[in-house]
């Protein structure tokens, strides 16, 4: 079995046929498409979508593409060679021409329709026509399907033009969005963090799109202008793009008598669920009520461990709706998302997000999300069956599993064998009073200092004599817990494991992104390189450059600091 995973994961595939050879449906042949859809996919106008688990749809190709960067390490773990990403034909496909494939591609890819809930309640005013029928995949368009090393994946193309569930956007994602995305997927996956991954990005070489965004040097909440970037298309992949929202659809339509397939649609999309996400853990011969309760304890596991994650890095993914909240428990949809940099536990970098989705509240909106989960499953269970009780019983245990992981993952940070609670809280409000970089401190920490100077590079403000004996006593307390816990060089190297040197910091990305539209992609293939390697120590150069406090002129700096959701 091994044997076999290894050879498959050798077979390099380097041509566009090759490629092409590799599609394998899954979904568009299991699941309904909409019975109203257009055969040939051309179906890019804002409408209602009444029942069905996807709509046939032709991505728009960008004007003039241009090939900016590809994922090397996702190539590398899908079997396909790097010149791939350079072949014609590939870059047609993925800068949105499909009719670039043929035989065993279908001349159309698909979007797919799902519901809103913010922080637990359930919205409709989002879609154009009052219904919730008309929300779903505005933007992101789904191509391809296949099997590769062993593993299913599904590859979308975000930006790829208008879908029926645009509500009159343009389909269209710019260069900005599409370089933050493309660049934070593989650093939360270098990370070891589960998320969509990235492919490719091709940006458009005359098409640009109009997006409110920050003059420079604007201290403003909100966007002063208005700003005709390119637009660009990055391919994300994973084994589905199933969001939570999108079972709460197929139950919301249940629940009203909207549609009589509603409840039978449920149980698909359910399955599907099941067979893409879950395929390991869950025997798919087992009773279906069993492995709703299986797959109920898994998710919450996934889910909590991985807003742990988000904590244990000083990621916050700003807008956690149910709609942004992959069912398979990864990260999806980096919109306005940020990486804490000054510690603040409240930190929310997109200004229409609100507290409720800032750094430290993710583990409540997690619950919240988790709770849409829970409802929208519900109805696939009988009333007063065993199944149904152990199922509640996974819901009401969320806080205490979220409570557990949070606690593991603070005294791994830690390299404490036990998580402390005075001690942890005795260090939050010293963090807090020294505006800590949070990710130097935990790094610098990883050293095992046992004295404070060394931590103090990453404090913001200058601390006072008494702030710094209340430190040293915190460190004296820590370190004795560390030292006799076992070895301290084997601690140091673990801590180094969860705490890394280099993370996102959002002054260093806009260069990127705006020398990217003068056409130099040279800072993008940089930050490629060293937020792949986070963990690593790199060279002095890239320290130098990388490691360091936020200057101050960043502070509060519009579409720096702070943005809006435009993207
Ligand atoms: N320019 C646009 N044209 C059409 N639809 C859009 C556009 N921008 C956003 N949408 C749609 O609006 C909804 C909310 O946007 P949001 O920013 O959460 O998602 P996104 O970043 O586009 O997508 P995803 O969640 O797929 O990563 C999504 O359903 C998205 O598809
Ligand atoms: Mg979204």
């Amino acid at each position: 079995m091994t044997k076999s995973v290894k050879s498959s994961s050798n077979a390099c595939v380097t041509t566009f046929d090759e490629f092409v050879e590799k599609v394998d449906y899954s979904l568009m042949d299991t699941l309904h498409a909409d019975p109203n859809a257009t055969e040939d996919g051309d179906d890019h106008r804002a409408r209602q979508v009444f029942s069905g688990h996807f709509v046939p749809v032709t991505p728009t190709p960008l004007a003039e593409p241009e090939y900016i960067s590809h994922s090397s390490t996702l190539f590398n773990e899908l079997g396909l060679s790097d010149e791939l990403a350079l072949d014609s034909d590939f870059s047609r496909l993925f800068s949105g021409d499909i009719s670039a494939a043929c035989g065993p591609m279908k001349p159309f890819g698909w979007a797919t329709g799902y519901a809103l809930s913010i922080y637990g309640t359930e919205y409709i005013q989002q879609c154009p026509f009052g219904t919730g029928n008309g929300y779903g995949d505005g933007r992101a368009i789904s191509v391809f399907e296949t099997v590769m090393n062993g593993q299913r994946w599904e590859m979308q193309l975000k930006g790829g033009g208008p879908t029926p569930y645009c509500r009159g956007g343009d389909g269209r994602a710019v260069l900005r969005s599409s370089v933050r995305e493309f660049l934070v997927q593989e650093h939360m996956h270098a990370l070891d963090i589960p998320t969509s991954r990235s492919l490719t990005l091709y940006v458009s070489k005359s098409e640009t799109a109009r997006r409110p965004w920050y003059s420079p040097d604007s201290r403003s909440a909100d966007p002063d202008i208005l700003v005709d970037n390119p637009v660009a298309i990055s391919t994300r992949v994973a084994p589905s793009f199933l969001r939570v929202g999108q079972l709460e659809l197929f139950a919301r339509r249940t629940r009203s008598n909207a549609d009589p397939l509603a409840l039978e649609e449920l149980r698909m999309i359910v399955m599907h669920l099941i067979e893409r996400e879950y395929q390991n853990e869950i025997d798919q011969e087992d009773d279906f009520a069993d492995q709703l309760v299986e797959l109920a304890g898994l998710f919450r596991q996934r889910l909590t461990a991985l807003v742990a994650n988000w904590l244990r890095v000083g990621y916050c993914q700003g807008n956690f709706n149910s709609d942004n909240c992959a069912a398979g428990g990864f990260t999806l949809d980096y919109g306005p998302f940020g990486f804490c940099e000054i510690f603040d536990m409240e930190f929310q970098p997109w200004t229409g997000g609100g507290k409720h989705f800032s750094f430290f509240h993710q583990p409540s909106a997690a619950e919240a999300n988790f709770h849409m989960f829970w409802t929208a499953v519900r109805p696939l269970l009988a009333e007063g069956s065993d199944a149904l009780i152990q199922f509640d019983e996974v819901r009401r245990g969320f806080a205490e599993e979220m409570q557990n992981q949070t606690q593991q993952m603070w005294a791994s940070k830690l390299g404490l064998a036990e998580f402390d609670a005075q001690l942890f809280k005795q260090l939050l409000q010293l963090m807090d009073r020294s505006e800590v970089d949070y990710t130097i401190f935990f790094r610098e920490l990883s050293h095992i200092p046992d004295e404070i100077s060394s931590l103090k590079k990453s404090f913001y403000v200058a601390t006072s004599e008494t702030l710094d004996e209340q430190w040293q006593s915190w460190l004296n307390e820590w370190y004795d817990l560390v030292s006799a816990s076992g070895d301290v060089s084997e601690i140091s190297i673990k801590m180094k494991q969860v705490n890394p040197k280099y993370t996102w910091r959002e002054w260093l990305v806009v260069p990127a992104y705006e020398q990217a539209t003068e056409g130099d992609y040279s800072l993008v293939k940089e930050l490629q390189e060293v937020l792949n390697r986070p963990y690593d120590e790199q060279s002095k150069e890239i320290e130098d450059k990388y490691y360091r406090l936020k200057p101050k002129e960043y502070f509060r700096a519009g579409g720096v600091s702070h943005y809006s959701c435009s993207s």
